[in-house]
């Protein structure tokens, strides 16, 4: 059996791990636990189905209340609780589905504690990439993606060296509002920013699609975790979100992974690396499918990709002010304090404004930033 640590369980990630964890109960066993704050009944049931042993509540307010109900578990809180989930004693895998910069301090803590680490939380790598996968070597842990595309390159990349890729693709659906020009996009609603067409996730990472930030943030996720140059990393529009990922070796051969929009395929394999379990999801269909679509990647449409590509290759602190500018500025949107087009004007303005850039910032440093842009962006 092996020992699970699932961050963020009661989100879209959360969830749907839970759903492997649960189909999969003589293989892997929920040790450790972060719930959230938006369905107390949710809470309950993850507790009582998994039975864990270490609890994290966002709140110390509920702290009573569940010590009182479930007198054999430990339970801890906040982003120290986090923490102290990430660094449990039980050998084991830590799944960040966090959402957001809250995630890279308890992915430090578990790879420091030689926990392996699933990572859907991207925001971790694009802020701190260098030094969690310099971490991960000296522990000799896995850092393994569960982002689709990028679980999909990794699937593409068993069996074979990095030396011998030419590029990698990672494909983009291109939002709720990839029908609308730039000038169709002012006065769009946040219920409609968060009608993705494809996929059924949590509301940060849907704006983001919206935006093409996701993509951008993927980019820097992907340079990080597979050690390629920017210009190796391509993006391409596809609408139909099928093809996930590309491999395209020097020989001009290419590997893609193909499958449904079911986060739960790219979780599972996170999971069962290196082998493919029995997952129950929707088939692909190529009759019904009919046809698969590529266009080409519009950055003057989609201005926070390019600006992304920029950021990534300036590296230091620019992905973290991105990073922090972008969360503070979709939390806004989602509040309906800004509108659609404000977000990318906030980060645009957070990156070109920024002039206290520092070559291969320390963790504290990396905390420091993201907060003080966080805050600028609010103010
Ligand atoms: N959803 C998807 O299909 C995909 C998501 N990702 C990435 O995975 C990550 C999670 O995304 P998603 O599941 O959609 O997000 P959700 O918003 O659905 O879930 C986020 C989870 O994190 C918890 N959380 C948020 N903030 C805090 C905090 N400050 N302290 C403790 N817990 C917190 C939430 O708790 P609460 O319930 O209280 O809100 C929830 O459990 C993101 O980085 C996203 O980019 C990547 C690929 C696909
Ligand atoms: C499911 C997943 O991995 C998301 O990150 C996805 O990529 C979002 O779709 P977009 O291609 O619209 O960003
Ligand atoms: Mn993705």
């Amino acid at each position: 059996m092996k020992s699970i640590y699932l961050l963020g369980a009661t989100g879209s990630i959360g969830t749907q791990t839970l759903d492997i964890l649960e189909k999969y109960k003589d293989l892997y066993r929920l040790v450790g636990v972060s719930l959230g704050i938006r369905n107390p009944k949710l809470n309950e049931r993850i507790i009582e189905d998994f039975k864990p042993e270490v609890v994290c509540l966002r709140n110390e307010s509920d702290l009573a209340y569940y010590e009182s109900k479930y007198k054999n578990i430990k339970f801890v809180y906040g982003n120290d609780g986090l923490i102290k989930i990430a660094t449990h004693s039980k050998k084991g895998l830590l799944i960040n589905a966090l959402m957001g910069s809250v995630g890279l301090e308890p992915t430090i803590a578990a790879i420091k504690s030689k926990k392996s680490v699933a990572i859907a939380n991207k925001e971790t790598l694009v802020m701190a990439g260098d030094l969690i996968m310099k971490l991960a070597k000296d522990y000799k842990v896995s850092i393994l993606p569960v982002d689709s595309e990028h679980n999909a390159i990794f699937s593409c990349l068993q069996g074979e060296k990095i030396e011998d890729v030419l590029k990698i693709t990672i494909t983009a659906s291109g939002g709720s509002f990839r029908d609308k020009d730039r000038d169709q996009l002012m006065n769009v609603t946040k219920e409609e920013a968060l009608n993705h067409p494809n996929w059924k996730m949590g509301s940060k990472i849907t704006i983001d699609s919206a935006t093409m930030m996701n993509k951008g943030l993927e980019v820097i996720e992907a340079h990080h975790l597979f050690q390629l140059p920017y210009n190796q990393i391509k993006t391409v529009l596809h609408k139909e979100s099928i093809v996930h990922g590309m491999v395209t070796f020097k020989d001009q051969s290419l590997k893609a992974v193909l499958g449904s929009s079911d986060m739960r395929m790219p979780i599972l394999y996170a999971l069962s690396y290196p082998n493919h379990l029995d997952l129950d999801i929707k088939p692909l269909d190529f009759d019904a499918i009919g046809q698969l679509t590529f266009k080409p990647m519009d950055f003057q449409r989609y201005p926070l990709l390019e600006l992304a590509y920029q950021v990534g290759k300036k590296g230091g602190l620019y992905p973290t002010v991105m990073n922090a500018a972008n969360e503070k500025a979709v939390e806004l949107f989602l509040e309906g304090k800004i509108g659609f087009l404000d977000i990318e004007r906030r980060v645009i303005e957070a990156v070109e404004t920024f002039s206290e850039n520092k070559e291969n910032p320390t963790i504290e440093e990396i905390l420091e930033t993201n907060k003080k842009i966080y805050e600028r962006v609010g103010s």
